[in-house]
């Protein structure tokens, strides 16, 4: 069964809650998803397996330690998980990036591919797939479909808000997959959307309504 990690760390709180604000413009609203990212990946990161080195300072010799496991690579769920990116980027540099690209149908709700590439070496990385909305679940199941069908079968699932329906479809399509969200939210609306949520992620990222 997926882990569910919930973030209550009150930077994150704090900055979410802006978010939420519907008077929030574009600019902050941008600035604030990639500082949440960069939070979060610092958490979602805590696990991964280092290695002892013998480091040279300019006193001594010291045993020192360092990354060991797989590289790490991100896949944000097109559009609104590029919001993500650069704040990941900005703790994991040298992580490849590959995107996914999903949009929700707005009558079935389900998710309409139009773009997928992974990094060439995906198989060998831990995955780290961002989108910072999970509402009914259905783009980020079809999302992990893709990077199965490629053979990658290490990765973690990083969504700001979640609603319940969405963990309990990655959870039940996806029990390997854990979820790190920074917020677990009541429910989705009739026109599936997350509430309280914060509206549209994409429209309100990069200013289409
Ligand atoms: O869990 P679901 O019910 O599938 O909904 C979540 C999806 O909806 C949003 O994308 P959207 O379809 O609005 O595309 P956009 O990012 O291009 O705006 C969001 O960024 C997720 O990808
Ligand atoms: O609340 C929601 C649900 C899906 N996609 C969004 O951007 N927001
Ligand atoms: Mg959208």
């Amino acid at each position: 069964m997926s882990k569910v990690v919930v973030f209550d760390h009150p930077l994150i709180q704090h900055k979410l809650s802006i978010m939420r604000d519907k008077n929030t413009g574009t600019k902050e609203f941008r600035e604030l998803l990639s500082e949440i990212a960069m939070l979060m990946v610092f958490e979602v990161t805590r696990d991964l397996e280092t290695k002892e080195v013998e480091v040279e300072t300019p006193i001594t010799t010291c045993k020192c330690r360092m990354l060991s496991g797989k590289k790490l690579g991100i896949v944000p769920i097109l559009r609104a998980g590029l919001g993500m990116v650069d704040g990941v980027i900005n703790l994991v540099p040298a992580a490849r990036v590959g995107h996914i690209g999903l949009y929700r149908d707005p009558k079935s709700l389900e998710p309409v591919e139009y773009y997928c590439k992974l990094p060439e070496d995906s198989v060998n990385r831990e995955l780290l797939i961002l989108d910072p909305m999970l509402a009914t679940g259905g783009s980020a199941s079809a999302a992990i479909n893709f990077i199965k069908q490629r053979g990658c079968h290490h990765m973690r699932l990083v969504n700001l808000i979640a609603a319940p329906e969405g963990i309990a479809r990655i959870q039940k399509d996806h029990p390997d997959v854990d979820i790190y969200v920074a917020a677990l939210d009541d429910h989705l609306n009739d026109h599936g959307y997350i509430v309280p949520g914060l509206g549209d992620a994409g429209d309100r990222l990069f200013g289409t309504k």
